[in-house]
């Protein structure tokens, strides 16, 4: 089973290869959490156009070279034995890799996943059905809907002033405990 982890990606090189629709879903995923990522890939599916600002792109296949310097790869080509071949080297050389056809040689998977501001729900279920996963996304995106964004911003606001303005420590958590029993309105008035 997979361990569930909240990667810091800022500084990471990421490079997907391969520009079908699985890398346009991979690409965007990135993008979602502001990280530029190179492509590469000879042909790319049409949606790659709605990004193509924000990343950078190179017309050419796979070879070693474009992942040399990258931490975080996906495989995501329509062959088998190239994304087999990049899983291999990537695992041999101490990199993340998610090989979009092969689990095993994955060492990381992309869960689906209900953003809300700095809410983070991610959901897996081991790649036995993705499409139960997108299943429970739309759900959970029912019930945390975007106004979550607002909500989680001001519980971090609020228990910050109340560690800043507290020093019992029990007296601080039950304080701290209390704030998500508030409404919006209340939790503004506690900042
Ligand atoms: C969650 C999501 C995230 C994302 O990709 O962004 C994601 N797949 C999504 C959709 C989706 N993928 C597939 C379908 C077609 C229907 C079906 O087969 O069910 C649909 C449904 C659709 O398109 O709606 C086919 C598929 N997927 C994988 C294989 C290969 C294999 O199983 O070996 C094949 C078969 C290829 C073939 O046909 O041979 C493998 C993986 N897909 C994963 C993630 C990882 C496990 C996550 C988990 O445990 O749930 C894992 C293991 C690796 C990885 O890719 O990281 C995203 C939902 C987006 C959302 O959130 O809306
Ligand atoms: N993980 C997932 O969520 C998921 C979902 C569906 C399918 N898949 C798997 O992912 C594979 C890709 O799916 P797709 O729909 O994006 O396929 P696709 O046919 O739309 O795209 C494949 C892309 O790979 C590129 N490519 C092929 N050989 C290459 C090489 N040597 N170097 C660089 N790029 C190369 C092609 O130019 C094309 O852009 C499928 O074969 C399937 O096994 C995975």
């Amino acid at each position: 089973m997979l361990y569930p982890i909240n990667l810091n990606i800022e500084n990471m090189k990421i490079t997907i290869i391969g520009g079908g629709k699985v890398a346009y879903r991979k690409a965007t995923n990135f993008l979602d959490f502001g990280k530029k990522v190179t492509v590469v890939s000879k042909e790319f599916v049409d949606e790659f156009k709605m990004i193509e600002n924000e990343i950078e792109i190179i017309y050419d296949e796979y070879d070693k070279k474009y992942i040399k310097d990258s931490f975080v790869v996906v495989a995501a080509t329509n062959n088998k034995d190239i994304n087999h071949k990049i899983g291999v080297y990537c695992n041999q050389n101490g990199k993340l890799v998610n090989v979009v056809d092969d689990k095993k040689l994955s060492n990381f998977t992309v869960p689906s996943y209900v953003k809300r501001g700095e809410l983070l729900i991610s959901i897996s279920t081991g790649g036995n059905s993705p499409s139960l996963s997108a299943k429970i996304k739309r759900e959970l995106e029912e019930t945390y809907d975007e106004s979550y964004g607002e909500y989680i911003e001001l519980l971090g606001l609020a228990r910050k002033k109340i560690i800043e303005e507290n020093k019992d420590i029990k007296e601080r958590r039950k304080k701290i405990k209390a704030l998500i029993d508030l409404s919006v309105e209340e939790l503004k008035e506690k900042i």
